[in-house]
């Protein structure tokens, strides 16, 4: 399945995708995008399930998304892009560089996980969303996603209809992604020079058990932890996490 995509930024530039993560649309890399275009050839997609992309039955497997990309890549006549996803868009990222190498050429996972416990939370979660909607979650979500002091100083009205905004099936099918995903014994063959970011105050993948656990088992990569930052770290701290991207990326 080709997913709903906005590509910007010179021609003949290297490809960049980016990947969105669990309740959000390619719109959540609004603020890098400008400034990633102009030395990239930007790729931003909305995984299956939300904003522009199609919903198709679920439940989803961590394969349906990672083919989705390739199917992205080949429609575009892409034979190998620079990729960077946070939280489930960085689960996407570990499952390309593990069984799509060639397509992958510099990896960037921010606040991710290869394998996010306890499967009965996802199940729970849909179970939430299918009944309920995904207004019923997005206050504990945005504890999540960012610290205390970002949340009190900041209007996320915006981020809010991004999130609600998000069909309830497409958000339950990919909770299932996470309930069954482990991506553990593949890292060791990611051969993609990789950059894992953590936020230091990241509730949902907090950095000693998920980026520290990335970035030791991936061979020669790199741990940046940004703080204060919660899960939603490119927004909270904008500027550094496209500091960051552009400094690997170089
Ligand atoms: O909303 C959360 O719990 C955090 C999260 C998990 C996967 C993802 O993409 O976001």
């Amino acid at each position: 399945m080709i997913p709903h995509h906005r590509v910007t930024g010179p021609e003949d530039a290297p490809v960049l995708v980016l990947s969105n993560s669990l309740g959000t649309t390619l719109d959540m890399w609004k603020p890098q995008a400008a400034k990633l275009a102009r030395t990239f050839r930007l790729v931003r997609y909305d995984t299956r399930g939300h904003g522009g992309s199609d919903t198709p039955p679920g439940p989803y497997a961590i394969e349906d998304v990672g083919r989705d990309v390739l199917d992205l890549l080949d429609d575009l006549g892409v034979e190998k892009a620079h990729f960077a996803g946070l939280s489930l868009g960085g689960m996407t990222g570990q499952w390309l560089a593990i069984n799509a190498p060639e397509r992958i050429d510099r990896l960037v996972l921010l606040c991710t996980s290869p394998k996010m416990g306890p499967a009965e939370m996802w199940v729970d979660r849909a179970k939430t969303v299918r009944e309920q909607g995904t207004e019923a979650i997005v206050d504990g979500t945005f504890e999540r996603w960012f610290t205390e002091d970002y949340r009190s100083n900041n209007d996320l009205s915006d981020l809010r209809a991004m999130f609600v905004g998000v069909p309830d099936e497409g958000y339950a099918s990919c909770c299932a992604i996470i309930e069954r995903m482990d991506l553990t014994d593949g890292l060791p063959n990611v051969k993609a020079p990789t950059l894992v970011i953590g936020g230091a105050q990241d509730p949902a993948t907090p950095p000693d058990d998920h980026a520290a656990v990335i970035a030791g088992a991936i061979p020669r990569a790199r741990l940046e932890i940004v703080d204060p930052g919660a899960h939603l770290l490119n927004v909270e701290r904008p500027q550094e996490v496209t500091d960051l991207i552009r400094e690997h990326l170089r």
